[in-house]
């Protein structure tokens, strides 16, 4: 009988060892899930306005350094193009006056300096360049990156990586600008979006204008809410979430 009762003990505690194990096995996999993957904590689904807020208070209240942020973004875009499905032989970026064109170009200078044969497709008004756009063009323009304001024919290009508008897009995109959209439109060439498919609204989803299409979107922090709804769907292609460091006041 005591020796019943030793046997079913010892069972149970060998039982409970192994599902302890089995626990701690899962819980190490989740973390290093979450390092090689580097996504969002939570599904958290996002306005610009909201996005805006989350930048805001990490640079200003947590006082992480914007040019961090970028460097990231920058980081967690070349992740993903550099992780398989795209031809990096001629890379071209599209850059605009605002802190998406900045991650643009960080993404361009870093490539660069990895020996890939890229350019940058500079859009609009130079003298509107906002700080950090001005910083990262200042910096390529050191390392010799190749930056113009003109380009021959986007077929040229086995990659596009778009960054010529993010979160602050506030109305529709007209001239020249437009124009750039169409013609990458229609060179049907891989596109790589850089937060949101420049042109679409990213609460909305409204195609303000004309819009990129995106074979692939690297967004950072949270998806947006325009990146599920209205015209998203004709525009976004794979949506990849990246953790870049940016995170609600309430995380
Ligand atoms: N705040 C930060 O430090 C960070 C910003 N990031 C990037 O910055 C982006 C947001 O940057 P911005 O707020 O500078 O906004 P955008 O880069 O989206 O550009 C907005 C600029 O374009 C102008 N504009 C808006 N609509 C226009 C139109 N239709 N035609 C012509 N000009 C137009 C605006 O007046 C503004 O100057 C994000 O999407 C993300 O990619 C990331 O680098 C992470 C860090
Ligand atoms: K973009």
């Amino acid at each position: 009988m005591i020796s019943l009762s030793i046997l079913i003990n010892s069972t149970f505690i060998v039982f409970t060892y192994f599902i302890s194990l089995y626990n701690n096995n899962r819980i190490d996999s989740r973390n290093n899930n979450k390092e090689v993957e580097v996504s969002i904590l939570e599904p958290t689904v996002v306005t610009a306005q909201q996005m805006q807020a989350y930048d805001k208070y990490t640079i200003e209240t947590i006082g992480m350094p914007s040019a961090v942020l970028m460097e990231r973004a920058a980081l967690s875009v070349i992740a993903t193009v550099a992780a398989g499905g795209f031809d990096l032989t001629h890379v071209l970026v599209v850059a605009g006056t605002g802190n998406n064109g900045g991650d643009g170009l960080a993404i361009a200078r870093i490539l660069h300096l990895r020996g890939v044969d890229v350019k940058v497709l500079l859009l609009g008004d130079e003298r509107k360049l906002s700080k950090a756009n001005k910083e990262q063009l200042a910096i390529c323009r050191k390392y010799q990156v190749k930056v113009g304001h003109s380009i021959k024919d986007f077929r040229e290009y086995t990659v596009i990586i778009d960054a010529l508008f993010g979160i602050g897009l506030t109305r529709d995109i007209t001239g020249k600008l437009a124009e750039a959209v169409k013609k990458i439109n229609a060179s049907n060439q891989p596109v790589v979006a850089v937060d949101i498919p420049s042109g679409l609204d990213a609460t909305t989803g409204k195609i303000l204008g004309s819009a990129i299409r995106a074979n692939t979107t690297v967004t950072f922090g949270y998806l947006k809410v325009g990146l599920t709804v209205g015209d998203a769907n004709k525009r976004v292609g794979k949506v990849i979430v990246k953790d870049i460091g940016i995170y609600a006041p309430e995380f």
